[in-house]
């Protein structure tokens, strides 16, 4: 947590049960007398997140019940380091702070939060007819209507014709839709996509709120690409962003687009870890990390391959565990004659190395087709039989030098969603080879 994060000493539960009555419904007593709440209930967060705002920012907020429910410790992790940049990027002759949201959401949580504490003005950008008319009631509530302007907006533009280019702004923020809308859940024709569900805490959500097209990877580098444009009138891009594997290929899209200095931060709140990225073409800016051009091994290899599976799909699998998501896709590895190599252990974040030596899984449909044509005939033909023999020697020739190295990362990314990750390291077909054994364990890591 961010050293001024308030929340840094988790609310005492107690205290909000007996003062806040819409909070005191949700919350239940442990046999140790413990006040908790269900985190994965969303009307208990929405409630949390309610009271706190009133407790803690005098601000009074109604969330809708089908949209996503900000949580305050991310939320303010981000403002603070948003504020950290700031110092080094703004003249301290200047007072007034002017940022842009991208997707505020529900109730302009961000613009909210720091117009209460910092007494910053903001122009807040949303797609969703929901989220804006909630936020613009929002502002009316607590009169942040003088620092805060939203706007409602396309989705086809992430800030060109939605702020006023005339004027300057110090930053911008953006909590992006994390998951790809096209790869989200199973993808088979039998498979129904099942509908998304919140990302975080279990509430339930919009689809158009946690995913697009692309996932968050092409929603940044859309915005990169209309930030070198906006250059002379915005400072500092910030972004957060949800997957670890996204920086890789956001930052190389960033040292591409020319940015002149880059600052990258993890957002750590109890067991979800987000990450900030922070951009400039300013050359007069430098923010504390390094430029691009001088680090080393700053982009290795071609970006993993990601699939996400929600709790609600692993259902009727047992235990929905990191380990037990691994320990299933390291049994589909073996199957493919893989040798497996442990290593990372951590309870939320295991990996396993593997080598393969043939090419087991490509064209594995074909050979099930012939096996068991072959089986139900009972005995070969014999130009059936010399087929097998020529397709037989031809892969043993193409597996006779044949090493592929990989590396299968699992990871809690919040309490309904384990990701696995797939990144090559050398040998077979490249990239190729993990999309196909991507595809493999897609297909069979659902199986019964
Ligand atoms: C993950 S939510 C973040 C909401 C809020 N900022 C928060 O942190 O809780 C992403 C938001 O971006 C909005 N959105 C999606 N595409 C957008 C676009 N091109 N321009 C502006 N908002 C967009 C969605 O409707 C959604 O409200």
């Amino acid at each position: 947590m961010h050293p001024r994060n308030p929340y840094r000493i988790p609310p005492d539960f107690k205290e909000l049960a007996l003062k806040f009555p819409e909070f005191r419904k949700h919350a239940k007593q442990k046999l140790s007398g413990k006040i908790e709440i269900d985190f994965k209930d969303a009307a208990a967060v929405r409630a949390l997140s309610t009271v706190l705002l009133k407790r803690d920012f005098n601000l009074e907020v109604e969330l809708p019940p089908d949209r996503l429910v900000p949580t305050l410790p991310l939320r303010l992790n981000y403002l603070l380091w948003v504020e950290d940049l700031l110092q080094s990027a703004k003249p301290a002759t200047e007072q007034l702070v002017h940022g842009i949201d991208i997707g505020t959401g529900a109730c302009c949580i961000y613009p909210i939060l720091a117009a209460r504490m910092k007494g910053w003005h903001f122009t807040a950008t949303e797609t969703d007819e929901v989220n804006f008319k909630c936020s613009v009631d929002t502002l009316e509530r607590n009169c942040l209507q003088t620092h805060v302007t939203v706007v409602k907006v396309s989705a086809e533009s992430m800030l060109h014709g939605n702020i006023d280019t005339t004027k300057q702004y110090d930053f911008t923020m953006c909590n992006p839709p994390f998951f790809d809308s096209d790869s989200f859940g199973p993808k088979s024709r039998s498979e129904k996509r099942p509908s998304p569900m919140c990302p975080k805490s279990g509430g339930s959500t919009s689809a158009t709120e946690i995913a697009v097209k692309g996932g968050e990877v092409k929603f940044i580098e859309n915005l990169i690409k209309e930030c070198h444009e906006l250059k002379p009138c915005v400072r500092l891009f910030t972004t957060m962003v949800g997957h670890k594997s996204s920086l890789v290929p956001i930052k190389a899209f960033l040292k591409e687009a020319g940015a002149c200095s880059w600052n990258e931060t993890e957002f750590c709140q109890g067991r979800t870890t987000r990450w900030g990225l922070a951009w400039t073409f300013c050359d007069n800016i430098v923010l504390a990390n390094p430029p691009l051009s001088r680090r080393k091994n700053n982009v290795k290899g071609p970006p993993p391959l990601n699939y996400s599976i929600s709790r609600e799909q692993w259902s009727s699998k047992g235990e929905f565990s990191v380990a037990c998501v691994l320990l299933k896709s390291v049994e589909l590895l073996n199957s493919l004659k893989m040798e497996i190599r442990k290593v990372k252990e951590k309870k939320d974040r295991k990996a396993v190395e593997f080598i393969a030596k043939e090419n087991t899984w490509s064209n594995q449909r074909r050979r099930q087709r012939e096996e068991k044509r072959i089986a139900n005939q009972g005995f070969e033909q014999p130009e059936l039989k010399k087929a097998k023999i020529d397709a037989a020697t031809l892969e043993q020739q193409n597996n006779h030098k044949f090493r592929l190295k990989g590396l299968l990362l699992v990871e809690e990314t919040d309490a309904d969603f384990i990701s696995l990750q797939l990144q090559w390291i050398e040998g077979g077909l490249g990239r190729e080879s993990m999309n196909q054994i991507l595809q493999y364990m897609k297909n069979h890591l659902l199986e019964k």
